[in-house]
Protein backbone atom coordinates (compact mmCIF):
# COMPACT_ATOMS: atom_id res chain seq x y z
CA UNK A 1 0.00 0.00 0.00
CA UNK A 2 1.26 3.49 -0.71
CA UNK A 3 1.16 6.29 1.86
CA UNK A 4 -2.08 8.20 1.75
CA UNK A 5 -2.52 11.80 0.76
CA UNK A 6 -5.79 12.36 2.63
CA UNK A 7 -6.88 11.44 6.12
CA UNK A 8 -10.57 11.77 6.86
CA UNK A 9 -11.13 12.04 10.60
CA UNK A 10 -14.69 11.40 11.85
CA UNK A 11 -15.47 12.49 15.40
CA UNK A 12 -12.82 15.20 15.10
CA UNK A 13 -14.37 17.38 17.81
CA UNK A 14 -14.64 14.52 20.32
CA UNK A 15 -12.67 13.62 23.42
CA UNK A 16 -10.49 10.97 21.77
CA UNK A 17 -9.59 13.25 18.87
CA UNK A 18 -8.68 16.11 21.20
CA UNK A 19 -6.71 14.10 23.74
CA UNK A 20 -5.04 11.53 21.51
CA UNK A 21 -5.52 11.76 17.76
CA UNK A 22 -4.74 15.40 16.99
CA UNK A 23 -1.75 15.51 19.38
CA UNK A 24 -0.45 12.24 17.84
CA UNK A 25 -0.75 13.56 14.30
CA UNK A 26 1.03 16.72 15.40
CA UNK A 27 3.85 14.72 16.98
CA UNK A 28 4.27 12.71 13.78
CA UNK A 29 4.31 15.90 11.73
CA UNK A 30 6.90 17.50 14.00
CA UNK A 31 9.20 14.54 13.43
CA UNK A 32 8.71 14.76 9.67
CA UNK A 33 6.90 11.41 9.58
CA UNK A 34 3.72 12.48 7.81
CA UNK A 35 3.72 12.50 4.00
CA UNK A 36 4.40 16.08 2.97
CA UNK A 37 1.25 16.26 0.89
CA UNK A 38 -1.06 14.80 3.58
CA UNK A 39 -4.27 16.77 4.09
CA UNK A 40 -6.40 16.05 7.15
CA UNK A 41 -10.11 16.56 6.64
CA UNK A 42 -11.83 16.71 9.99
CA UNK A 43 -15.54 16.08 10.29
CA UNK A 44 -18.20 16.03 13.02
CA UNK A 45 -21.66 17.45 13.53
CA UNK A 46 -20.68 20.77 15.13
CA UNK A 47 -20.66 23.86 12.97
CA UNK A 48 -17.07 24.93 12.25
CA UNK A 49 -15.19 26.41 9.35
CA UNK A 50 -11.55 25.61 8.69
CA UNK A 51 -10.34 28.50 10.85
CA UNK A 52 -12.47 27.71 13.89
CA UNK A 53 -11.60 24.02 13.72
CA UNK A 54 -7.91 24.89 13.43
CA UNK A 55 -8.35 27.01 16.58
CA UNK A 56 -9.95 24.03 18.34
CA UNK A 57 -7.09 21.79 17.17
CA UNK A 58 -4.48 24.35 18.26
CA UNK A 59 -5.78 24.07 21.84
CA UNK A 60 -5.02 20.34 21.82
CA UNK A 61 -1.32 20.80 21.00
CA UNK A 62 1.43 21.09 23.61
CA UNK A 63 1.86 24.65 24.82
CA UNK A 64 5.61 24.50 24.34
CA UNK A 65 5.30 23.39 20.72
CA UNK A 66 7.49 25.12 18.16
CA UNK A 67 5.29 27.84 16.55
CA UNK A 68 6.45 26.95 13.05
CA UNK A 69 5.66 23.27 13.54
CA UNK A 70 2.30 24.26 14.96
CA UNK A 71 1.37 26.47 11.96
CA UNK A 72 2.59 23.85 9.49
CA UNK A 73 0.40 21.22 11.15
CA UNK A 74 -2.68 23.43 11.44
CA UNK A 75 -2.39 24.33 7.74
CA UNK A 76 -2.96 20.65 6.91
CA UNK A 77 -6.40 20.72 8.56
CA UNK A 78 -9.73 21.54 6.99
CA UNK A 79 -13.23 20.87 8.30
CA UNK A 80 -16.51 19.67 6.83
CA UNK A 81 -19.59 19.62 9.09
CA UNK A 82 -21.64 16.48 8.60
CA UNK A 83 -24.32 14.52 10.41
CA UNK A 84 -23.14 11.03 9.59
CA UNK A 85 -26.60 9.57 10.16
CA UNK A 86 -27.85 11.63 7.21
CA UNK A 87 -26.69 10.35 3.82
CA UNK A 88 -27.19 13.76 2.17
CA UNK A 89 -24.00 15.35 3.46
CA UNK A 90 -21.53 12.78 2.13
CA UNK A 91 -21.36 14.23 -1.40
CA UNK A 92 -20.04 17.50 0.02
CA UNK A 93 -17.54 15.57 2.12
CA UNK A 94 -16.35 13.69 -0.97
CA UNK A 95 -15.70 17.00 -2.74
CA UNK A 96 -13.15 17.79 -0.05
CA UNK A 97 -11.20 14.64 -0.99
CA UNK A 98 -9.80 15.12 -4.49
CA UNK A 99 -7.48 12.07 -4.27
CA UNK A 100 -9.66 9.09 -3.36
CA UNK A 101 -7.02 6.64 -4.47
CA UNK A 102 -4.86 7.29 -1.39
CA UNK A 103 -7.31 7.83 1.41
CA UNK A 104 -7.30 6.79 5.07
CA UNK A 105 -10.51 7.15 7.07
CA UNK A 106 -10.62 7.04 10.87
CA UNK A 107 -13.98 6.55 12.61
CA UNK A 108 -13.62 8.03 16.09
CA UNK A 109 -17.37 7.98 16.66
CA UNK A 110 -19.81 5.77 18.52
CA UNK A 111 -20.25 2.35 16.84
CA UNK A 112 -23.98 3.06 16.43
CA UNK A 113 -22.91 5.45 13.65
CA UNK A 114 -20.61 3.03 11.84
CA UNK A 115 -23.32 1.49 9.60
CA UNK A 116 -24.68 4.82 8.35
CA UNK A 117 -21.20 6.28 7.99
CA UNK A 118 -19.94 3.38 5.91
CA UNK A 119 -23.02 3.45 3.70
CA UNK A 120 -22.55 7.20 3.20
CA UNK A 121 -18.86 6.79 2.41
CA UNK A 122 -19.55 4.03 -0.10
CA UNK A 123 -22.33 5.96 -1.84
CA UNK A 124 -20.06 9.01 -2.15
CA UNK A 125 -17.25 7.02 -3.76
CA UNK A 126 -15.02 7.03 -0.69
CA UNK A 127 -14.69 3.25 -0.41
CA UNK A 128 -12.84 2.55 -3.64
CA UNK A 129 -9.67 0.43 -3.95
CA UNK A 130 -7.35 3.12 -2.53
CA UNK A 131 -9.42 3.78 0.61
CA UNK A 132 -8.70 2.15 3.97
CA UNK A 133 -10.89 2.36 7.05
CA UNK A 134 -9.87 2.44 10.73
CA UNK A 135 -12.44 1.81 13.48
CA UNK A 136 -12.22 2.65 17.15
CA UNK A 137 -13.42 0.25 19.78
CA UNK A 138 -15.89 -0.88 20.95
CA UNK A 139 -16.49 -3.14 17.97
CA UNK A 140 -19.88 -4.17 19.28
CA UNK A 141 -20.87 -5.38 22.73
CA UNK A 142 -21.31 -9.06 21.85
CA UNK A 143 -20.36 -11.52 19.13
CA UNK A 144 -23.64 -10.87 17.31
CA UNK A 145 -23.22 -7.08 17.40
CA UNK A 146 -19.60 -7.38 16.37
CA UNK A 147 -20.59 -9.54 13.39
CA UNK A 148 -23.16 -6.94 12.34
CA UNK A 149 -20.49 -4.22 12.39
CA UNK A 150 -17.98 -6.45 10.62
CA UNK A 151 -20.54 -7.32 7.93
CA UNK A 152 -21.32 -3.63 7.37
CA UNK A 153 -17.60 -2.89 7.09
CA UNK A 154 -16.95 -5.84 4.79
CA UNK A 155 -19.71 -4.72 2.43
CA UNK A 156 -17.61 -1.66 1.56
CA UNK A 157 -14.02 -2.31 2.71
CA UNK A 158 -12.29 -5.68 2.30
CA UNK A 159 -10.36 -7.05 5.26
CA UNK A 160 -6.99 -5.99 3.83
CA UNK A 161 -8.18 -2.38 3.96
CA UNK A 162 -9.82 -2.58 7.39
CA UNK A 163 -7.83 -1.41 10.42
CA UNK A 164 -9.45 -2.27 13.77
CA UNK A 165 -7.85 -0.31 16.56
CA UNK A 166 -6.75 -1.76 19.89
CA UNK A 167 -4.62 1.05 21.23
CA UNK A 168 -2.66 -1.34 23.47
CA UNK A 169 -1.01 -2.69 20.32
CA UNK A 170 0.40 0.79 19.72
CA UNK A 171 2.18 0.85 23.10
CA UNK A 172 5.95 0.39 22.87
CA UNK A 173 6.14 -2.25 25.60
CA UNK A 174 3.34 -4.27 24.10
CA UNK A 175 5.23 -4.41 20.81
CA UNK A 176 8.30 -5.20 22.87
CA UNK A 177 6.65 -8.46 23.92
CA UNK A 178 7.38 -9.68 20.41
CA UNK A 179 10.89 -8.21 20.47
CA UNK A 180 11.61 -9.79 23.82
CA UNK A 181 10.25 -13.20 22.91
CA UNK A 182 11.45 -13.54 19.34
CA UNK A 183 14.69 -11.53 19.17
CA UNK A 184 16.32 -13.48 22.02
CA UNK A 185 17.15 -17.17 22.22
CA UNK A 186 17.15 -17.21 25.99
CA UNK A 187 13.47 -17.43 26.84
CA UNK A 188 11.77 -19.24 23.98
CA UNK A 189 12.96 -22.74 25.03
CA UNK A 190 11.49 -22.07 28.50
CA UNK A 191 8.30 -20.44 27.27
CA UNK A 192 5.92 -23.35 27.89
CA UNK A 193 4.12 -25.42 30.50
CA UNK A 194 7.25 -27.39 31.38
CA UNK A 195 8.93 -24.27 32.76
CA UNK A 196 6.20 -21.72 33.44
CA UNK A 197 3.88 -22.27 36.40
CA UNK A 198 1.46 -19.43 35.74
CA UNK A 199 1.06 -16.00 34.15
CA UNK A 200 -0.57 -12.93 35.71
CA UNK A 201 -1.79 -9.85 33.89
CA UNK A 202 -2.97 -6.89 35.98
CA UNK A 203 -4.27 -3.60 34.64
CA UNK A 204 -5.24 -1.17 37.36
CA UNK A 205 -6.57 2.33 36.78
CA UNK A 206 -7.00 4.93 39.49
CA UNK A 207 -9.53 6.87 37.42
CA UNK A 208 -13.27 6.30 37.61
CA UNK A 209 -15.77 7.10 34.90
CA UNK A 210 -14.15 10.20 33.41
CA UNK A 211 -17.39 11.47 31.94
CA UNK A 212 -17.99 8.21 30.01
CA UNK A 213 -20.55 6.84 32.49
CA UNK A 214 -23.26 5.84 30.02
CA UNK A 215 -20.84 3.99 27.79
CA UNK A 216 -19.03 2.30 30.69
CA UNK A 217 -22.14 1.28 32.58
CA UNK A 218 -23.37 -0.48 29.46
CA UNK A 219 -20.10 -2.38 29.09
CA UNK A 220 -18.38 -3.06 32.42
CA UNK A 221 -14.77 -4.07 32.97
CA UNK A 222 -15.05 -7.42 31.19
CA UNK A 223 -16.10 -5.91 27.88
CA UNK A 224 -14.28 -2.59 28.25
CA UNK A 225 -10.82 -4.02 29.01
CA UNK A 226 -10.66 -7.83 28.91
CA UNK A 227 -12.40 -8.40 25.56
CA UNK A 228 -9.81 -6.32 23.76
CA UNK A 229 -6.62 -5.18 25.50
CA UNK A 230 -6.14 -8.06 27.94
CA UNK A 231 -6.92 -10.78 25.41
CA UNK A 232 -4.50 -9.19 22.96
CA UNK A 233 -1.84 -9.35 25.67
CA UNK A 234 -2.66 -13.03 26.28
CA UNK A 235 -2.40 -13.68 22.54
CA UNK A 236 0.99 -11.96 22.22
CA UNK A 237 2.34 -13.78 25.26
CA UNK A 238 1.05 -17.21 24.32
CA UNK A 239 1.36 -17.31 20.53
CA UNK A 240 3.79 -19.48 18.60
CA UNK A 241 6.66 -17.66 16.88
CA UNK A 242 5.24 -16.22 13.65
CA UNK A 243 7.27 -16.96 10.51
CA UNK A 244 7.53 -13.25 9.72
CA UNK A 245 6.41 -9.93 11.15
CA UNK A 246 3.83 -9.45 8.42
CA UNK A 247 0.13 -8.98 9.24
CA UNK A 248 -1.00 -12.44 8.17
CA UNK A 249 1.75 -14.35 10.01
CA UNK A 250 1.34 -12.48 13.30
CA UNK A 251 -2.44 -12.45 13.29
CA UNK A 252 -2.67 -16.12 12.26
CA UNK A 253 -0.70 -17.01 15.38
CA UNK A 254 -2.69 -14.71 17.67
CA UNK A 255 -6.03 -16.04 16.51
CA UNK A 256 -4.95 -19.63 17.22
CA UNK A 257 -4.40 -18.64 20.85
CA UNK A 258 -7.74 -16.85 21.08
CA UNK A 259 -9.51 -19.89 19.68
CA UNK A 260 -7.69 -22.14 22.17
CA UNK A 261 -8.98 -20.26 25.20
CA UNK A 262 -10.92 -22.73 27.33
CA UNK A 263 -14.51 -21.48 27.57
CA UNK A 264 -15.50 -20.18 31.00
CA UNK A 265 -19.18 -21.07 31.09
CA UNK A 266 -21.99 -21.65 33.58
CA UNK A 267 -20.20 -24.75 34.90
CA UNK A 268 -16.89 -22.99 35.65
CA UNK A 269 -17.76 -19.32 35.97
CA UNK A 270 -17.97 -19.29 39.77
CA UNK A 271 -14.59 -20.97 40.15
CA UNK A 272 -12.88 -18.98 37.41
CA UNK A 273 -14.24 -15.44 37.62
CA UNK A 274 -14.92 -12.65 40.09
CA UNK A 275 -17.04 -9.56 39.47
CA UNK A 276 -16.50 -6.51 41.65
CA UNK A 277 -17.73 -2.96 41.93
CA UNK A 278 -15.91 -0.21 43.83
CA UNK A 279 -17.59 1.55 46.71
CA UNK A 280 -16.39 4.75 48.41
CA UNK A 281 -12.76 4.55 49.48
CA UNK A 282 -9.44 6.32 49.20
CA UNK A 283 -6.60 6.33 46.71
CA UNK A 284 -3.28 7.75 47.85
CA UNK A 285 -5.05 9.16 50.89
CA UNK A 286 -7.64 11.02 48.81
CA UNK A 287 -11.28 10.04 49.38
CA UNK A 288 -13.19 8.99 46.26
CA UNK A 289 -16.91 8.21 45.90
CA UNK A 290 -18.26 4.80 44.99
CA UNK A 291 -19.29 3.75 41.50
CA UNK A 292 -23.01 4.31 41.84
CA UNK A 293 -22.38 7.77 43.30
CA UNK A 294 -20.05 8.50 40.34
CA UNK A 295 -22.69 7.21 37.96
CA UNK A 296 -25.65 8.83 39.65
CA UNK A 297 -27.81 5.74 39.73
CA UNK A 298 -27.95 2.17 40.99
CA UNK A 299 -26.08 -0.36 38.87
CA UNK A 300 -24.75 -3.91 38.98
CA UNK A 301 -22.09 -3.25 36.32
CA UNK A 302 -18.69 -4.70 37.26
CA UNK A 303 -15.88 -2.16 37.54
CA UNK A 304 -13.44 -4.92 38.48
CA UNK A 305 -13.03 -8.38 37.07
CA UNK A 306 -10.63 -11.21 37.82
CA UNK A 307 -10.40 -14.37 35.73
CA UNK A 308 -8.53 -17.62 35.65
CA UNK A 309 -8.07 -18.61 32.01
CA UNK A 310 -6.40 -21.51 30.23
CA UNK A 311 -5.00 -21.73 26.73
CA UNK A 312 -5.78 -25.33 25.83
CA UNK A 313 -2.91 -26.33 23.58
CA UNK A 314 0.34 -28.30 23.88
CA UNK A 315 2.49 -25.35 24.87
CA UNK A 316 0.26 -24.08 27.67
CA UNK A 317 -1.38 -27.21 29.01
CA UNK A 318 -2.44 -26.65 32.61
CA UNK A 319 -0.87 -23.18 32.94
CA UNK A 320 -3.32 -20.70 34.47
CA UNK A 321 -3.40 -17.17 33.10
CA UNK A 322 -4.76 -14.97 35.90
CA UNK A 323 -6.20 -11.68 34.65
CA UNK A 324 -7.52 -8.78 36.69
CA UNK A 325 -8.47 -5.23 35.85
CA UNK A 326 -10.38 -2.51 37.62
CA UNK A 327 -11.19 1.16 37.89
CA UNK A 328 -10.26 3.00 41.12
CA UNK A 329 -7.46 0.53 41.79
CA UNK A 330 -4.74 1.49 44.30
CA UNK A 331 -2.37 2.50 41.47
CA UNK A 332 -2.18 2.96 37.74
CA UNK A 333 -0.33 -0.15 36.71
CA UNK A 334 -0.24 -2.52 33.75
CA UNK A 335 1.97 -5.46 34.50
CA UNK A 336 2.61 -8.99 33.29
CA UNK A 337 4.16 -11.60 35.57
CA UNK A 338 5.57 -14.79 34.11
CA UNK A 339 6.18 -17.12 37.03
CA UNK A 340 8.69 -19.85 36.25
CA UNK A 341 8.68 -23.20 38.03
CA UNK A 342 10.94 -23.86 41.01
CA UNK A 343 14.26 -25.69 40.55
CA UNK A 344 13.58 -29.44 40.53
CA UNK A 345 15.94 -30.13 43.47
CA UNK A 346 17.51 -27.77 45.96
CA UNK A 347 21.07 -28.29 47.18
CA UNK A 348 20.64 -25.52 49.72
CA UNK A 349 18.91 -27.48 52.45
CA UNK A 350 15.85 -25.88 53.97
CA UNK A 351 16.73 -22.37 52.70
CA UNK A 352 13.76 -21.00 50.79
CA UNK A 353 14.36 -20.65 47.04
CA UNK A 354 12.09 -18.26 45.18
CA UNK A 355 11.37 -19.44 41.66
CA UNK A 356 12.41 -17.09 38.85
CA UNK A 357 9.87 -14.53 37.84
CA UNK A 358 9.74 -12.21 34.86
CA UNK A 359 8.05 -8.87 35.55
CA UNK A 360 7.08 -6.92 32.45
CA UNK A 361 5.76 -3.47 33.34
CA UNK A 362 3.81 -1.71 30.59
CA UNK A 363 2.64 1.33 32.59
CA UNK A 364 3.34 3.76 34.15
CA UNK A 365 7.01 2.91 33.54
CA UNK A 366 8.14 0.52 30.86
CA UNK A 367 10.56 -2.09 32.06
CA UNK A 368 11.42 -5.77 32.16
CA UNK A 369 12.93 -7.40 35.24
CA UNK A 370 13.83 -10.99 35.95
CA UNK A 371 14.01 -12.00 39.58
CA UNK A 372 16.89 -14.38 40.25
CA UNK A 373 18.41 -16.05 43.27
CA UNK A 374 21.96 -14.96 44.11
CA UNK A 375 24.39 -15.55 46.94
CA UNK A 376 24.42 -12.80 49.53
CA UNK A 377 28.01 -11.77 50.38
CA UNK A 378 29.32 -13.18 53.67
CA UNK A 379 31.26 -16.01 55.31
CA UNK A 380 28.32 -18.03 56.52
CA UNK A 381 29.31 -21.41 57.89
CA UNK A 382 25.97 -23.10 57.60
CA UNK A 383 25.80 -22.99 53.80
CA UNK A 384 25.21 -20.26 51.25
CA UNK A 385 22.83 -17.45 52.13
CA UNK A 386 20.71 -16.68 49.08
CA UNK A 387 18.70 -13.64 48.17
CA UNK A 388 16.20 -12.85 45.45
CA UNK A 389 17.54 -10.03 43.23
CA UNK A 390 16.22 -8.36 40.12
CA UNK A 391 18.11 -8.61 36.85
CA UNK A 392 16.92 -5.33 35.44
CA UNK A 393 16.94 -4.70 31.72
CA UNK A 394 16.84 -0.95 32.52
CA UNK A 395 14.61 0.08 29.61
CA UNK A 396 14.00 3.61 30.98
CA UNK A 397 17.76 4.28 31.14
CA UNK A 398 18.69 2.53 27.93
CA UNK A 399 16.20 4.63 25.99
CA UNK A 400 16.26 7.72 28.20
CA UNK A 401 16.70 9.99 25.21
CA UNK A 402 13.60 8.61 23.45
CA UNK A 403 10.37 10.50 23.77
CA UNK A 404 7.47 8.52 25.23
CA UNK A 405 4.95 8.30 22.47
CA UNK A 406 1.19 8.19 22.56
CA UNK A 407 0.14 4.72 21.34
CA UNK A 408 -1.95 6.34 18.61
CA UNK A 409 1.18 7.78 16.95
CA UNK A 410 2.29 4.30 15.92
CA UNK A 411 -1.23 3.30 14.88
CA UNK A 412 -1.97 6.46 12.88
CA UNK A 413 1.35 6.21 11.07
CA UNK A 414 0.70 2.55 10.24
CA UNK A 415 -2.76 3.43 8.99
CA UNK A 416 -1.41 6.23 6.81
CA UNK A 417 1.37 4.02 5.46
CA UNK A 418 -0.85 0.93 5.14
CA UNK A 419 0.71 -1.53 7.63
CA UNK A 420 -1.82 -3.86 9.26
CA UNK A 421 0.26 -5.94 11.70
CA UNK A 422 -0.78 -3.91 14.76
CA UNK A 423 -4.49 -3.92 13.91
CA UNK A 424 -6.97 -6.58 14.95
CA UNK A 425 -8.34 -8.91 12.28
CA UNK A 426 -12.01 -9.87 12.10
CA UNK A 427 -11.45 -13.46 13.19
CA UNK A 428 -9.50 -12.25 16.25
CA UNK A 429 -12.16 -9.83 17.41
CA UNK A 430 -14.87 -12.43 16.91
CA UNK A 431 -12.94 -15.12 18.80
CA UNK A 432 -12.51 -12.58 21.62
CA UNK A 433 -16.23 -11.87 21.71
CA UNK A 434 -17.14 -15.55 21.65
CA UNK A 435 -15.08 -16.17 24.79
CA UNK A 436 -16.46 -13.09 26.54
CA UNK A 437 -20.09 -13.87 25.66
CA UNK A 438 -19.78 -17.28 27.33
CA UNK A 439 -18.56 -15.68 30.55
CA UNK A 440 -21.43 -13.21 30.54
CA UNK A 441 -23.93 -15.98 29.86
CA UNK A 442 -22.39 -17.89 32.79
CA UNK A 443 -22.74 -14.87 35.06
CA UNK A 444 -26.39 -14.54 34.07
CA UNK A 445 -27.07 -18.26 34.53
CA UNK A 446 -25.49 -18.23 38.01
CA UNK A 447 -26.95 -14.85 38.98
CA UNK A 448 -23.47 -13.59 39.86
CA UNK A 449 -23.78 -10.04 41.19
CA UNK A 450 -20.85 -7.64 41.38
CA UNK A 451 -19.26 -7.86 44.86
CA UNK A 452 -18.55 -4.54 46.55
CA UNK A 453 -14.97 -3.57 47.37
CA UNK A 454 -13.49 -0.30 48.57
CA UNK A 455 -12.02 2.02 45.97
CA UNK A 456 -8.25 1.88 46.30
CA UNK A 457 -8.13 -1.92 46.59
CA UNK A 458 -7.50 -4.64 44.01
CA UNK A 459 -11.06 -5.94 43.98
CA UNK A 460 -13.12 -7.97 46.47
CA UNK A 461 -11.51 -10.65 48.63
CA UNK A 462 -12.85 -13.29 46.24
CA UNK A 463 -10.23 -12.07 43.76
CA UNK A 464 -7.54 -13.00 46.25
CA UNK A 465 -9.18 -16.35 46.88
CA UNK A 466 -9.23 -17.00 43.12
CA UNK A 467 -5.45 -17.37 43.07
CA UNK A 468 -4.88 -18.45 46.68
CA UNK A 469 -6.89 -21.62 45.99
CA UNK A 470 -4.03 -22.54 43.65
CA UNK A 471 -1.34 -21.44 46.13
CA UNK A 472 -0.65 -18.40 44.01
CA UNK A 473 -0.45 -14.81 45.25
CA UNK A 474 -1.11 -11.77 43.11
CA UNK A 475 2.08 -9.81 42.55
CA UNK A 476 1.37 -6.58 44.45
N1 LIG B 1 -12.37 8.99 24.69
C1 LIG B 1 -11.60 7.92 24.89
O1 LIG B 1 -10.65 7.92 25.69
C2 LIG B 1 -11.86 6.67 24.13
C3 LIG B 1 -12.88 6.59 23.21
N2 LIG B 1 -13.07 5.44 22.51
C4 LIG B 1 -14.15 5.34 21.53
O2 LIG B 1 -13.94 6.28 20.49
C5 LIG B 1 -15.19 6.78 20.03
C6 LIG B 1 -15.21 8.30 20.20
O3 LIG B 1 -15.08 8.57 21.57
P1 LIG B 1 -15.06 10.04 22.18
O4 LIG B 1 -14.21 10.94 21.36
O5 LIG B 1 -14.75 9.87 23.61
O6 LIG B 1 -16.58 10.47 22.02
P2 LIG B 1 -17.19 11.94 22.13
O7 LIG B 1 -18.60 11.77 22.52
O8 LIG B 1 -16.32 12.84 22.91
O9 LIG B 1 -17.14 12.45 20.61
C7 LIG B 1 -17.98 11.92 19.63
C8 LIG B 1 -17.65 12.54 18.31
O10 LIG B 1 -18.57 12.03 17.37
C9 LIG B 1 -19.21 13.11 16.73
N3 LIG B 1 -20.59 12.76 16.40
C10 LIG B 1 -21.58 12.40 17.25
N4 LIG B 1 -22.72 12.17 16.56
C11 LIG B 1 -22.42 12.41 15.26
C12 LIG B 1 -23.17 12.35 14.08
N5 LIG B 1 -24.47 12.00 14.06
N6 LIG B 1 -22.55 12.64 12.92
C13 LIG B 1 -21.24 13.00 12.90
N7 LIG B 1 -20.48 13.07 13.98
C14 LIG B 1 -21.06 12.77 15.16
C15 LIG B 1 -19.19 14.23 17.73
O11 LIG B 1 -19.38 15.41 17.01
P3 LIG B 1 -20.01 16.72 17.67
O12 LIG B 1 -19.18 16.95 18.90
O13 LIG B 1 -19.78 17.78 16.68
O14 LIG B 1 -21.42 16.40 17.96
C16 LIG B 1 -17.80 14.05 18.29
O15 LIG B 1 -16.84 14.59 17.42
C17 LIG B 1 -16.27 6.08 20.88
O16 LIG B 1 -16.70 4.92 20.21
C18 LIG B 1 -15.51 5.67 22.13
O17 LIG B 1 -16.08 4.57 22.77
C19 LIG B 1 -12.25 4.36 22.65
C20 LIG B 1 -11.21 4.39 23.54
C21 LIG B 1 -10.95 5.51 24.39
O1 LIG C 1 -9.93 1.29 26.03
C1 LIG C 1 -9.89 1.74 27.16
O2 LIG C 1 -8.69 1.92 27.72
C2 LIG C 1 -8.53 2.84 28.79
C3 LIG C 1 -7.19 2.51 29.43
O3 LIG C 1 -6.16 2.77 28.51
P1 LIG C 1 -4.70 3.11 29.04
O4 LIG C 1 -3.91 3.27 27.79
O5 LIG C 1 -4.82 4.36 29.86
O6 LIG C 1 -4.26 1.94 29.86
C4 LIG C 1 -9.66 2.75 29.79
O7 LIG C 1 -9.54 3.80 30.73
C5 LIG C 1 -10.98 2.86 29.09
O8 LIG C 1 -12.03 2.65 30.03
C6 LIG C 1 -11.09 1.83 27.99
O9 LIG C 1 -12.25 2.09 27.22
Amino acid sequence: MSACTHLLLFGATGDLARRMLLPSLFALDTEGLLPQCLRIIATARSAHDDASFQALAADTLPEAADPQARSRFLARLSYVALDASDQQGFAALAEAVPDRGNLAIFLSTAPALFGATIAGLASAGLAGPGARLALEKPLGDSLAASRTINDAVAAAYPEDRTFRIDHYLGKETVQNLMGFRFANTLFEPLWNAAHIAHVQISIGETVGLEGRGDYYDGMGALRDMVQNHMLQLVALLAMEPPARLDPASVRDEKVKVLRSLRPIDAASVEACSVRGQYTAGAIDGVAVPGYTADLGRASDTETFVALKAYVDNWRWKGVPFYLRTGKRAPERLSEIIVQFRAVPHSIFGAAPLAANKLVITLQPDENIRLSMMAKAPGLDQDGLKLRELPLDIGLPNAFAESRRRIAYERLLLDLIEGRQTLFVRRDEVEAQWQWIDAIRAGWAARGMAARPHSAGTWGPSAAIALTERDDVTWHD
